[in-house]
C-alpha cells in the first residue's frame, strides 16, 4: 500500500508536467487506475513468473502489478521517451526489484518466453494479438482490459484466437471488461 501511496502522489506531481492520465481520471485515480489495474491480477496465476506489460505509459498496469507481486518478472514495454524516464524513475523509487523497463518499441523487443501478458489501451486487438504472439507460448496467459469494446473486438478476430479467450467483468466499471486468454494458436509464437 505504500508503494501504491507514493505512486498516486508522484503521478499527481509529474502529471502536472507531462501529460501522462486525464485529468479528470486523476480525480478518481484509486477506481481509475490502481484497482482497474490490481483487478487484472485475479486472472494471473500465482506461479507466473514473468510479465510484459505492453505500452505502460503512465505504468498502468504494470507498476500496480509489480507493486503488488513482488517476485514477479515485470517488463514495461514503451517507446516514448519521457514515458520511459518517469517509468524508470518509479520502478527505482518504489523499490520495484524485480521490474525493468524496456524503453523501445514492442516491435524491436527480442523475442523471448512470457508467463504472462498485459495491455491497456496499447491497440487493437487484432495488432496486439499479432505483436505480441512471439511472446507467448500455450502456458501464457493474457489479461487485457478492453473497455466497452470487449466482446466485439473479439468477434472481430480469427476463430483460432477467439477459441483461447473468455470476457471476463470489470469490477471498477459496470460497462467495461477484461479479455482473459490462455495460450496461443498452434504454429504462432514460441511454443
Ligand atoms: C494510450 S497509452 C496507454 C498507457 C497505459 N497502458 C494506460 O492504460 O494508462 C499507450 C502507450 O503505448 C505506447 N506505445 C504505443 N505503441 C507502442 C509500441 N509499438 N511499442 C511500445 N510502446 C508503444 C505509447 O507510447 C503510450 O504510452
Amino acid at each position: 500500500m505504500q508503494k501504491l501511496e507514493l505512486l498516486v502522489e508522484k503521478l499527481g506531481e509529474e502529471n502536472a508536467i507531462q501529460n501522462l492520465v486525464s485529468a479528470n481520471s486523476l480525480k478518481q485515480v484509486w477506481v481509475r487506475h490502481i484497482a482497474d489495474s490490481a483487478q487484472l491480477l485475479d486472472h494471473v496465476p500465482r506461479e507466473t513468473p514473468s510479465l510484459f506489460d505492453l505500452g505502460s505509459g503512465a505504468g498502468f498496469p504494470g507498476l500496480v502489478i509489480a507493486a503488488m507481486r513482488p517476485g514477479l518478472r515485470v517488463t514495461l514495454v514503451e517507446s516514448r521517451k519521457r514515458r520511459i524516464d518517469w517509468l524508470e524513475r518509479m520502478v527505482s523509487e518504489l523499490h520495484l526489484d524485480t521490474c525493468v523497463v524496456e524503453g523501445r518499441r514492442l516491435e524491436a523487443v527480442e523475442g523471448q518466453r512470457v508467463g504472462a501478458i498485459t495491455a491497456r489501451a496499447f491497440a487493437p486487438l487484432e495488432k496486439l494479438l499479432s505483436l505480441s504472439a512471439r511472446f507467448s507460448t500455450k502456458d501464457t496467459t493474457w489479461a487485457l482490459p478492453k473497455g466497452r469494446s470487449a466482446a466485439q473486438e473479439l468477434r472481430g478476430v480469427s476463430r483460432k484466437w477467439q477459441r483461447l479467450f473468455h470476457v471476463e467483468q470489470s469490477i471498477t466499471d459496470p460497462e467495461a471488461a477484461i479479455l482473459v486468454g490462455r495460450g496461443v494458436p498452434k504454429g504462432k509464437g514460441a511454443a
